[in-house]
């Protein structure tokens, strides 16, 4: 093999660990090429992150931007940039050197534009809404340059006969109500067997009933107010078109009775739903959880990827083949079996189609970070041979 002269990507393919964790450098076993890979830092990346988890998100791309050798601009939410700042200041506290990470706060369409656009920006690492995704992967385009984009989801949660009902309440509970619903990858869609449909949503609604609603600083709240006027008003708006389609507000669907004032949801289960609905389709980023039931296996796949987006999506069944085999079918990021929201950092999180692309968290984090260049040398003594020397 190591006589063969003009088959450079076939060599290369054959080279041990090429293919595998990409450690560099990488050398190929030839006695006229020597070819590794050097990983480079990608420049300056702009990270811009939403209000959600502002804090998390923020560490989600701050944390291996740095590993991988980047300078940082940290675009934060308007709605809730104080921890972000905070993160500055502990950057500071710990003598990170001035420039390498730099909190830029301020409104989307201004700091955060201009950092799509702005021709020094090597990279933009995104996450929020896929609306305004299409406008940073627009600006950035005009320059080749390129995105990760974290977006929304409307996750299924299929629910099948077999489960341990209360279990699977709680998970579904969990899956979208947690933290209000205003989590990317919340399971905001219930696909239930319709042989169980009726004693699960019995419990369901028993389950919400004793879910405490208050002010979070209170002891054992588990609901507080949603982030802002704004996104109130959106899931409000949410609630009421489904019930103007026709859909059935099975319970909540208002402001909690004992809280006059703050942006309080009740945690709103609505039923009588069909897939060309607005509540079936749309992001809510509330704690509203629609239902619809199913009969065969292929009818509660088909209803789970019945959607634009791919984020997060749950499958609860005693019948561990079955998992598997759903697992595989389900056109999401994450999927979740017998659970929905756990989160892991050695493992990766992003989505698939409208959910965007990318993914974060551990290697495949710091990757997104890296760019990657092979370098091949020619380490013969011989003349190469592959033109006829000219005659003396
Ligand atoms: N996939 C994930 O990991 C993940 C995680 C959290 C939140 N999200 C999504 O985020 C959304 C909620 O967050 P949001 O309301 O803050 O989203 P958003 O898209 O309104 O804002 C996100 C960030 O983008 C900035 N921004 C707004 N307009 C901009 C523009 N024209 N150019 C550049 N930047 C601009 C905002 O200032 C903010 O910092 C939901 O859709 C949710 O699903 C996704
Ligand atoms: N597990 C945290 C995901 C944050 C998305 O909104």
């Amino acid at each position: 093999m190591d006589d063969v002269v003009g088959c450079f990507e076939y060599y290369a393919d054959l080279a041990e660990g090429l293919d595998a964790k990409q450690k560099a450098p990488i050398s190929l076993p030839m006695k006229t090429f020597k070819s590794y890979v050097i990983k480079e830092p990608i420049g300056v990346v702009a990270l811009i992150v939403p209000w959600n988890y502002p804090l998390l998100m923020a560490t989600w791309k701050v944390a291996p931007a740095l590993a991988a050798g980047c300078a940082a601009i940290l675009k934060p939410s308007e709605l809730a940039s104080v921890t972000c700042l905070e993160l500055g200041e502990v950057c500071r506290e710990v003598d990170l050197p001035a420039g390498v990470l730099n909190i830029l706060p301020g409104l989307g369409p201004e700091a955060g534009a201009s950092l799509a656009s702005h021709p020094h920006v090597d990279k933009i690492s995104f996450t929020g809404s896929t609306v305004t995704a299409v406008k940073i992967m627009t600006a950035a385009a005009q320059r080749v340059k390129p995105v990760t984009l974290e977006l929304g989801g409307k996750g299924p949660i299929v629910v099948f006969e077999d489960v341990d009902i209360d279990k699977a309440v709680e998970w579904t509970i969990f899956g979208c109500f947690y933290t209000n619903g205003q989590i990317c990858s919340a399971t905001s869609r219930l696909i239930v067997h319709e042989s169980i449909a009726a004693e699960f949503l019995d419990r369901l609604v028993k389950w919400s009933e004793n879910i405490k609603i208050s002010d979070p600083l209170e002891e054992g709240c588990k609901l507080g107010p949603i982030v802002s006027r704004g996104q109130y008003e959106k899931v409000m708006n949410f609630i009421s078109n489904a019930k103007s389609e026709g859909a059935a507000i099975l319970y909540g669907g208002n402001r909690p009775k004992h809280l006059k004032k703050g942006f309080f949801v009740e945690p709103t289960i609505i039923t009588d739903v069909t897939a060309s609905m607005q509540i079936w389709r749309e992001e809510v980023f509330g704690p509203v959880l629609c239902v619809k039931t199913f009969t065969t296996e292929e009818e509660a796949i088909e209803l789970a990827n019945d959607t634009h987006y791919g984020l997060g999506g749950a499958v609860v069944s005693k019948d561990r083949e079955r998992c598997d085999r759903v697992s595989k079918l389900l056109q999401n990021g994450a999927v979740w079996v017998n659970c929905s929201q756990p989160c892991f950092c050695q493992a990766p999180f992003g989505g698939t189609k409208w959910s965007g692309f990318g993914r974060e968290l551990g290697e495949w984090g710091l990757e997104s970070y890296l760019s990657v260049k092979q370098v091949t040398e020619y380490v013969s003594d011989e003349q190469w041979g592959w033109y006829q020397p000219p005659k003396q």
